[in-house]
């Protein structure tokens, strides 16, 4: 296993920071035989925790594998990823859950803890083995892609998640009223562009509804992806009542605006859909206030297959791991709202605490897995979507000059992503 010495580096409040590497930990000093990286003008930043990640395999591996993920995670800072379940087959029992995490050892580029399913087969009618597989260690449940629907369903849901400790994540969508057309926010432009409108009130009033039942059962509700100024109101009236709630935005709804549906190109089309600039000051807000406590990438490999035709048809879901950092620098952090110590708890500390993700997300001291990024504060580059560890090409920032952060990634003491090499 290689040891490492990163010279020159600070840390999120500026500090000179030397940091060693050896048999996968942070040690107190230099290794024999280490290499020497200059690391002048760089912040060394524990690794990113993404707690929503689609990676694809078992079932569509022709848009992305958990080699190719994983891939893009490392070349994002990541070092850690949730592997949401709506893969084929579902992540619905212990053995499938057992896989994932398996082919993410084998890929070796971050720890990739796999998501359950809440119900089996993502079909909304029963539910999966949850005490079963949280015994076996996992620690998230989503039918991620589709909302739980029934409320009697999701109080057992949130009942288990009280008695395991494990987190029930809601894709927030009430199907009803934004049905299977559903394709671009009802307030600003659906009309504009004969789309069929998704109602703002159909992601916050699920997420009223899931906020009541996780005070009603001690659950632990994570609000998956939320978009709307409403469903921020929600969520700080829920914890301003002590429910136990987590929500998560995403790096597209923090920087991309509906408008840029106008050319009807399917690359962003999304779920929820990318919204107007008033849900966008409120988001950024809420993360800024730690209302919203963690970026969840919702990276979502198409393949082009999937993604031609009309608009209406097109499958939702754009790539997002590779530029995470990006979008939050230039909304967050380029803006003045945010510092770099906030980006760690957004991106690292919180989501590895919600998680209990250990090894991750902890202070750079001795002692430590060796899970952190080196980022370049101040460099922009315009994106390329060639450039990219995906297998898919559905990157919504392409052709945008946005900051170019990510120097090195470490995930467990070995070089997983490097610019220079
Ligand atoms: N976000 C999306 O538009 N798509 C996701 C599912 C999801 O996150 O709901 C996908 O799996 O493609
Ligand atoms: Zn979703
Ligand atoms: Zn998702």
């Amino acid at each position: 296993m290689s040891s490492y010495t990163i010279k020159g580096a600070r840390s999120s409040q500026g500090e000179p920071l030397e940091l060693h590497i050896a048999d996968g930990h942070l040690v107190a000093e230099m290794a024999p035989g280490a290499e020497v990286i200059e690391a002048d003008g760089l912040l060394a930043l524990p690794g990113f925790v993404d707690m929503h990640t689609h990676l694809r395999e078992p079932g569509f591996e022709a848009s992305e594998t958990v080699a190719s993920g994983t891939a893009c995670a490392a070349r994002g800072g990541f070092t850690a990823v949730f592997a949401m379940a709506n893969t084929d087959p579902v992540t619905d029992s212990v053995a499938r859950a057992a896989h994932i995490a398996a082919l993410g050892r084998a890929a070796g580029n971050a720890e990739v803890f796999p998501v359950g399913s809440i119900t089996i087969g993502l079909a909304g009618e029963r539910l999966s083995p949850i005490a079963e597989m949280a015994a076996a260690g996992v620690r998230m449940f989503s039918d991620d892609g589709r909302c739980v629907m029934n409320s009697a369903l999701m109080r057992e849901a949130l009942q288990l998640s009280a008695v395991h400790g494990v987190i029930i994540a809601q894709h927030s969508q009430d199907h009803v009223l934004a049905g299977p057309e559903a394709a671009a926010d009802e307030r600003s432009v659906a009309a504009d562009l004969g789309l069929t409108g998704w109602p703002w009130a159909a992601e916050s009033t699920i997420i009223a509804r899931d906020v009541q039942l996780a005070e009603l059962t001690g659950g632990h509700l994570h609000a998956c992806h939320i978009t709307t100024a409403e469903s921020v109101e929600v969520v700080r009236w829920a914890k301003a009542r002590g429910v136990q709630v987590t929500a998560e935005v995403t790096p597209h709804h923090l920087l991309l605006d509906s408008q840029h549906l106008r050319a009807l190109d399917t690359t962003f089309k999304v779920n929820p859909p990318l919204r107007g600039s008033e849900d966008i000051e409120a988001l950024r807000a809420a993360l800024a206030d730690g209302t919203i406590d963690v970026i969840g990438t919702d990276h979502a490999p198409h393949d082009p297959a999937a993604k031609q035709g009309d608009f209406a048809h097109a499958k939702p879901g754009m790539l997002g791991l590779e530029q995470a950092l990006a979008s939050v620098l230039e909304t967050m952090v380029n803006t003045g709202r945010m510092g770099w110590t906030d980006v760690v708890r957004v991106m690292s500390a919180m989501p590895a605490r919600i998680t209990g993700a250990s090894g991750q997300g902890g202070a750079l001291r001795p002692g430590e897995v060796a899970n952190l990024v080196l980022v370049d504060p101040v460099r922009r580059a315009r994106v390329d979507r060639e450039r990219s560890s995906s297998a898919s090409r559905n990157n919504p920032y392409h052709g945008l000059e946005l900051p170019d952060p990510i120097e090195m990634t470490f995930y467990s003491g070995h070089l997983s992503y490097s610019r220079r090499s």
